[in-house]
């Protein structure tokens, strides 16, 4: 097919050709193709934005730089060459001094890659300055990268290759700080596991401290947070204070033991005096029936030796007595600790009750949460389980010692059992934490009950010698949402315990 030569022809094949090349027909490329069919070379575009951004900052004080300006903008508007050449020209007689005012104002819309915008310079050394608080005083090298980077972002002239070179150093060796980090969170969480494995160890015949490490060990794996560390210390915490209180036991039966043993020593002492006294005699007997002449002479001596003999047979039968007592003694203090022990093991594995307070503990807590859901769900009724946990018990430890700490927990039990109705159930669920299971209840209901709770503990208030004790909590209440929700509702009711700690204590909050 012939060439197409008039403007209609040409514009015909330029349209079939952006269809064929699948071009989007933007006006550019229209041109583009136009010029390629017509045969006519394309004129470049006139860089109309760029030119309009020049003039933003060009100066317009005096009337010849006003009248130059005004020269531009009608060469812009115009897209005229010729008269943007005039223009350049009268800028070129005119002398250019003054005209480069990249005051920090303007320096900001020139940004063209050389300079950084003041705004980014300044958030970027911010960030920096955040990373490296964030990354910790361990590296100086990092630390003095990074202090450089920032003086150089908020110095007089943030030269951008050279920050971006001090940038991507510094942020090569904040990766490698980070992944240190990682290792070092990492070996800190063996070793919290090792102390403790290490603790459970240590106490293999207390089935609490042994629970107590298995619930740690599973709290302990990654990914920790604020709230799991928080519960893990708390649980630490209690392991400790019983760890206390056993160290102390053993102790006690230390010392009872040592004094054993120095009795022991004490008698065996006498019993050698006794027998070198003893062997003294006959060795003087010896000497002296080999020095007799006659049998006259042996007789004394023989008697003597009998005698020696007889009263060394007593007293080692004495001591010997004596140890045997002891013995006996040991051994029967040794079978009613045994057994007082087995009757503790079997009460304890029995027992659905905490001994200080008389409410439920956790297994008769988990056995009672399994019949409520399993009612709830019969019936179609709705469950809630309450957690609460006293406020600064620790402080009324410290001050007032850790029997009334004990009384106020009892007190705590006695007025909430008066509070509840028959059919909800109290539980203790930690050192300082109760757990209230509330059938037959809505969680706006629940919340009212525990506030219900807080107001008749500053009622009916803790007596300590005369002091009125007020004693507070903070309690999270949550929904059973179905049979199996239980463990899932008694998290939710704690976190939400932990948020009421967090925004005050001496609050309930709904999960
Ligand atoms: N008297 C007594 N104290 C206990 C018992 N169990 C745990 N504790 C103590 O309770 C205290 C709890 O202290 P923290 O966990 O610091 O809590 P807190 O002081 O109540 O502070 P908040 O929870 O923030 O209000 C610890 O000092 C434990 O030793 C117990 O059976 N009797």
């Amino acid at each position: 097919m012939a060439a197409p030569r008039t403007p209609s022809e040409i514009a015909r094949e330029t349209l079939k050709q952006l269809a064929a090349r699948r071009l989007s027909p933007t006006p550019e490329n229209y041109r583009a193709l136009y010029d390629e069919i017509a045969d006519t070379p394309s004129a470049p575009p006139f860089p109309a934005a760029p030119l309009r951004a020049i003039t933003r900052v060009l100066p317009a004080q005096t009337p010849a730089q006003r009248r130059l300006l005004d020269q531009l903008e009608n060469a812009i508007a115009e897209q005229s060459w010729a008269l943007l050449q005039s223009t350049l020209v009268g800028y070129a007689n005119l002398g250019l001094q003054g005209a480069a005012v990249a005051t920090p104002a303007v320096r900001e819309e020139v940004a063209d890659g050389r300079t950084l915008p003041p705004r980014l310079t300044e958030m970027l050394a911010r960030l920096v300055e955040n990373a490296l608080t964030a990354a910790g005083e361990d590296d100086a090298r990092l630390l003095g990268m990074g202090q450089e980077l920032v003086d150089r972002l908020r110095g007089p002239d943030p030269e951008t290759a050279a920050t971006e070179r001090l940038l991507a150093d510094l942020s090569h060796r904040l990766s490698f700080a980070a992944q240190d980090q990682a290792a070092v969170r990492a070996s800190l969480l063996a070793l919290l596991r090792l102390v403790f494995e290490n603790i459970a160890l240590l106490s293999t015949d207390d089935a609490w401290v042994q629970g107590q490490v298995e619930a740690l060990l599973s709290a302990s794996t990654p990914p920790l947070n604020l709230r799991r560390l928080d519960e893990l210390e708390h649980r630490l915490k209690d392991v400790v204070f019983k760890q206390g209180e056993a160290k102390a036991r053993l102790d006690q039966a230390q010392a009872q033991m040592r004094a054993l043993l120095t009795t022991f020593i004490e008698r065996l002492a006498e019993l050698d005096a006794s027998s070198s006294n003893y062997q003294g005699q006959l060795e003087q007997c010896a000497e002296r029936i080999s020095r007799a002449t006659q049998l006259y002479d042996i007789t004394p001596v023989l008697e003597e030796a009998v005698n020696a003999a007889r009263a060394m047979a007593l007293a080692s039968r004495v001591t010997h007595g004596e140890l045997q007592d002891q013995r006996e003694h040991a051994e029967a203090r040794h079978a009613e600790i045994d057994q007082l022990r087995q009757e503790l093991d079997r009460a304890s594995a029995q027992a659905r009750h905490d001994p200080l307070t008389g409410s439920l503990n956790r297994k008769g807590l988990d056995e009672a949460l399994a019949r409520e859901m399993a009612r709830s769900s019969r019936q179609e009724t709705p469950l809630c389980v309450a957690l609460l946990d006293l406020d600064n018990f620790k402080a009324l430890n410290d001050r007032l010692g850790h029997a009334t700490g004990d009384e106020a927990l009892v007190h705590l039990a006695e007025v909430a059992r008066q509070v509840l109705r028959p059919q909800d159930q109290l539980a203790r669920y930690g050192g300082e934490e109760f757990v209230i299971l509330l059938p037959d209840t809505e969680v706006e209901d629940g919340v009212r009950v525990m506030q219900r709770l807080q107001r008749e503990l500053t009622k009916r208030y803790f007596l300590k010698d005369d002091e009125r004790v007020l004693i507070t909590f903070s309690a999270g209440v949550a929904q059973v949402r179905e049979e199996s929700d239980g463990p899932d509702a008694l998290r939710r009711a704690d976190q939400a315990m932990y948020l009421a700690k967090r925004s005050g204590k001496n609050r309930v909050v709904p999960a």
